[in-house]
């Protein structure tokens, strides 16, 4: 039987589209095609990049990105590029999709096609393991002196958003941070439209530690979960979690008010409790008693709380913050430590006042 393709449901071109003559979506997974599906249906022309050659001509054969996006016809207005180059130049706004792993690498060949005046958003959650920078941090070291000669923005889009349900046109908001509020409300019209509703603010650092860390406690929300524990168990993890993730967020120079926002609070509960999140899907089968490796052998999509764990144990012990849950799944991840083992060392911690 033929399946129905979904034409990027509930994003009709809208009338008070801002004048952006082209965007770029750098990183064709599946959060990079929903974004560029989202905004090319809106009426913006839009050009998806991805590194992988046959990968790409796939996209451009079936229209569709049935790797990482299966069921959702590409509208009119989005091309698929494999030529950075191509990709980037004259683009208004690049919106850089690639796995923390990756950014850096790809976002290096990019600089010398980025149009002067550009806002370059990033809407990834990782840590880069070598610099333990995020990834504003890593694009402003990589542009040097270039960002303010080439007059360039950089923001962050972050969020509880699953990619398949943003591509569905359910309900989806979001929140995009950049240092100058003017610049966040420009980008909040390019991105938003009524089934996906764009907050602004100016807390870089908050959205991304947020949006970096939910991963390792949706990890752990995982294993509890794996482990057959119940719903007490869980909701002591979002709120412990949330508890750790703002302590260093803080000790990083975030406003502690961001991690109740839809990029801390918002995207943890969801992570920890959607069973489309690939990081809890991580822990779950860990729970069981898979081992690490096997897990990501079996897996096609990132999860990026697996490396950003190491990151942030680095971050840890070089901050002196203190993360009991982030360590436990280090110990798991890392050290091969049981997960039972683990529980017991988090629940027999010294008693202390919350
Ligand atoms: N999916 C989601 O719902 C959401 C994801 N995010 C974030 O978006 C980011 C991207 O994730 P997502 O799209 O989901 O990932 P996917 O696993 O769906 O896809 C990863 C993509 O990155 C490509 N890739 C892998 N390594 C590199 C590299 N070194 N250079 C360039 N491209 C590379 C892959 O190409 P190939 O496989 O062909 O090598 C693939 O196209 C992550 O930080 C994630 O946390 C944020 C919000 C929602
Ligand atoms: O960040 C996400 C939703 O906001 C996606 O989470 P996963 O990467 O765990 O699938």
């Amino acid at each position: 039987m033929m399946k129905v393709k979904v034409n990027f449901k509930n994003y009709s071109v809208q009338m008070n589209n801002p004048i952006v003559n082209k965007i770029a979506v750098i990183g064709a997974g599946s959060w990079g095609t929903a974004i560029a599906g989202v905004l090319s249906a809106k009426g913006l022309k839009t050009v998806l990049w991805g590194h992988n050659d046959k990968h790409i001509e796939d996209l451009k054969k079936d229209r569709e990105n049935k790797k990482y996006l299966p069921g959702f016809e590409f509208p009119q207005l989005l091309s698929i590029e494999t030529d950075l180059k191509e990709a980037a130049t004259g683009a208004d706004v690049v919106c850089m999709v690639v796995p923390s792993h990756g950014y850096r690498k790809v976002f290096e060949t990019l600089i010398p096609y980025l149009k002067t005046g550009a806002s370059v958003v990033s809407a990834v959650k990782g840590i880069e393991n070598s610099s333990l920078m995020t990834m504003t941090q890593v694009m402003r070291q990589c542009l040097g002196s270039a960002l303010t000669a080439k007059n360039l923005t950089l923001s962050v889009l972050s969020g509880p958003s699953f990619a398949k349900e943003v591509a569905l046109g359910l309900p989806t908001l979001v929140t995009i941070g950049c240092d100058n509020l003017e610049d966040a409300q420009f980008l909040q019209n390019v991105f938003g439209s009524e089934r996906f509703r764009v907050y602004a603010a100016q807390d870089m650092m908050g959205l991304e530690v947020s949006a970096a860390l939910k991963n390792i406690i949706a990890i752990a929300a995982g294993i509890s979960d794996g482990l057959g524990f119940g719903l007490n168990s869980r909701a002591a993890l979002i709120t412990r979690g949330l508890a750790e993730i703002t302590r260093m967020g803080v000790a990083m120079g975030a406003d502690p008010v961001t991690f109740s926002g839809l990029s801390g609070i918002g995207d943890l509960v969801l992570t920890c409790t959607g069973d489309l999140s690939r990081n809890r899907s991580v822990g779950l089968k860990l729970g069981v008693g898979m081992k690490l490796s096997q897990i990501l052998d079996e897996m096609e999509m990132v999860a990026e709380g697996v490396k950003t764990t190491q990151s942030v144990h680095d971050l840890m012990l070089q901050m002196e913050v203190e993360m009991p849950i982030l360590d436990q799944v280090y110990q798991i991840l890392y050290k091969g430590k049981e997960c039972s083992k683990a529980v017991t060392d988090l629940l027999t911690r010294e008693l202390r006042v919350e």
